[in-house]
């Protein structure tokens, strides 16, 4: 019936429940207080005993009760907000909370879809479980109970029928909980799913253009609305079959309570107006409960997003609040193995070192381990067995913002944000003076053509589709370069892009290498030929390492692909990657 874990953390609220439970059970006795009179001035008028102070009394109560219920009203309105509004806004900053602790391994835990749904959506459903559905379920108790004690005065076997039919309800809710248990997870998990497929959809609309797949994966979102449309349909309809088998049981019980109130008056045991009584508040004894039912899908979604909510919250915090002052920038593996599932390991036992100012490249057919080599020194991935240490502390023990701090990673797909350049280059170093801003440009040999466009504050489209490749990867680089970091890694910074541009690239990175720790991984060896280590990456694997000329003398792998490779290049004229 309670999610034990909301009702803990959210421990404050229990005053603004206890208020609501107060308000509801005030308004209820208002009524009462209305029906017993109207019971009373029913049974004057039915043996023609009514006169006017009796007709002015009622109106005058009426009034009065209409006013509390009013106030009441407005009070439950305001409690019910504040309950659920602290709610609502304690838990998204948990949200945002976990996700910056967990960093840019966040995705380990939940896909970047669901954690929107659960900090929105989510959230949202937890409102009318604080404001409405926990009151509701212990007025519901209070209720009946007051009641009895009321009709119990007037006759003992009316007021048992009435309390022992009231159980009923929650049976009959208990029942709905088992169904909707499995349904509202399999409603959540559909929701989830389809906002993935369209958050990639979305993410991907011009390669589904170009390819002409966005008719084929438009028909996929189809099919998958369309089980979500089912799903839901399938929610609604349990809703609706279980406020009706409510309401029967509801009135069911309040006809039992009025039958067996007649006959009692009939036999002379209670009075006309007590009987009018019972008969106008019998149904009384069921509204809460039922009002209870129909808020309890609500409160089974809130719980099924509770559930979600709290899964994330519970991960335990990858990045340690640590060492903040890392002294060295070398980078050490020791024994690494990592996969991203259980089936196959993408590492085995990788070991090496990159020492501090030097110039190391990472070399090895697609798929063979390196992005996931840069990805778990940016401390993207956690479940790795072995050692990885960043200035000789364990990436485990150091902060995220000391990593990021420390290391700077440029990809080919790095990030360039709708806006100015100014704005770009400032992310890499808030503070930088604007000379320094310029002095970046012109290291990547990107100033003349910013001059010419408006200089600093030349307007990015987003993703930087007003530059070429080459150009947005220059702009990421004086980015990066205004980032100042000791260490940096280039994960094919320079793939897909102009020659010109991966020269002035390569300058850029082998200049860098003088003064930082570099960590190059190329597909194309030309580029690597200058560094003070080549890894060669083979499934996971460091099969060979040394200088190139190390390397080519070796005569191994290492040399095979780059003699391929620079027999081809000599023949096409062009670069060529392996
Ligand atoms: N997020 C991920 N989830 C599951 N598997 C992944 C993920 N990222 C990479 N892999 C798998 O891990 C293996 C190594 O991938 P990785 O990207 O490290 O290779 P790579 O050598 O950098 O390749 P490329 O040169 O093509 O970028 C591949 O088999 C890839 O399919």
């Amino acid at each position: 019936m309670f999610n034990q874990r909301l009702m803990k953390e959210f421990k404050e609220n229990q005053k603004y429940v206890a208020g609501m439970v107060v308000t509801l059970w005030v308004t209820l006795m208002a009524n009462v207080l209305l029906i017993y009179f109207a019971a009373l001035f029913m049974e004057k008028m039915l043996k023609g005993d009514v006169i006017l102070s009796d007709g002015v009394c009622l109106i005058l109560i009426l009034a009065g009760v209409w006013v509390l219920r009013a106030v009441m009203n407005t009070l439950n309105s305001r409690m019910s907000f504040a309950a659920s509004s602290s709610v609502k806004q304690r838990l998204r900053e948990k949200i945002y909370g976990k996700l910056m602790d967990l960093g840019a391994s966040y995705r380990e835990s939940v896909s970047s879809s669901e954690a929107v749904q659960i900090s929105t959506e989510g959230v949202e459903q937890l409102e009318i479980y604080f404001g409405k559905y926990v009151p509701q379920f212990f007025y519901s108790l209070l209720a009946p109970l007051t009641l009895f004690v009321i009709v119990g005065t007037m006759t003992l076997k009316v007021a048992v029928v009435l309390l022992i039919c009231v159980p009923l309800i929650p049976l009959a809710i208990v029942a709905v909980q088992k169904l909707a248990k499995k349904m509202l997870a399999k409603y959540w998990g559909t929701y989830t799913h389809l906002g993935d497929s369209f958050l990639q959809c979305l993410q991907g609309l011009t390669t589904l253009k170009i390819y002409q797949a966005d008719e084929h994966y438009s028909k996929k979102m189809d099919q998958e609305s369309e089980t979500f449309r089912k799903v839901t349909m399938r929610v609604l309809i349990m809703q609706l079959n279980s406020i009706s088998i409510m309401d029967l049981v509801a009135y069911g019980g309040a006809a039992a309570g009025i039958i067996l109130a007649i006959l009692e008056c009939r036999a002379a045991n209670i009075g006309l107006g007590q009987c009018l009584f019972i008969i106008l508040v019998s149904a009384e004894f069921f509204l809460p409960l039922r009002l209870l039912g129909s808020f309890f899908h609500i409160a089974m979604n809130g719980n099924a997003a509770a559930n979600k909510i709290f899964n994330l919250l519970d991960r335990p915090s990858k990045v340690h609040s640590g060492e903040e002052k890392i002294k060295g920038s070398d980078i050490v593996f020791d024994q690494v193995s990592f996969g991203y599932d259980q089936e196959k390991e993408v590492l085995q036992k990788i070991s090496f070192s990159a020492e501090d100012h030097s110039f190391t490249a990472l070399v090895g057919v697609s798929g063979c381990g390196k992005s996931t080599i840069a990805s778990l020194i940016m401390g993207a991935y956690s479940g790795y067995t072995g050692q990885i240490c960043v200035g000789g502390i364990p990436i485990e023990n150091i902060n995220e913002g000391s990593l990021y701090k420390k290391v700077t990673r440029i990809c080919h797909d790095s990030y360039v944000f709708g806006g100015t350049v100014e704005e770009n280059l400032r992310m890499g170093n808030p503070g930088a003076e604007q000379e320094q801003l310029y002095r970046a440009l012109k290291e990547v040999d990107l100033y003349e053509t910013i001059m010419e466009k408006g200089g600093l504050s030349m307007v990015i489209e987003e993703k930087a589709a007003n530059l070429s490749g080459g150009q947005k990867q220059r702009l990421c680089l004086a980015r990066a370069i205004l980032h100042d970091s000791d260490i940096y890694i280039f994960d094919e910074a320079t793939s897909n892009i102009d020659a010109e541009s991966e020269n002035k690239i390569m300058e850029v990175v082998e200049r860098l290498a003088k003064t930082k720790t570099v960590i190059l991984i190329s597909h194309r060896l030309a580029n690597v030929v200058r560094a003070d280590k080549i890894l060669v990456l083979k499934e996971g694997k460091i099969t060979e390492q040394g200088t190139h000329r190390e390397l080519v003398n070796a005569g191994g792998y290492y040399s095979q692909i780059f003699n391929r490779q620079k027999e081809l290049e000599n023949y096409s004229g062009k670069a060529v990657a392996l």
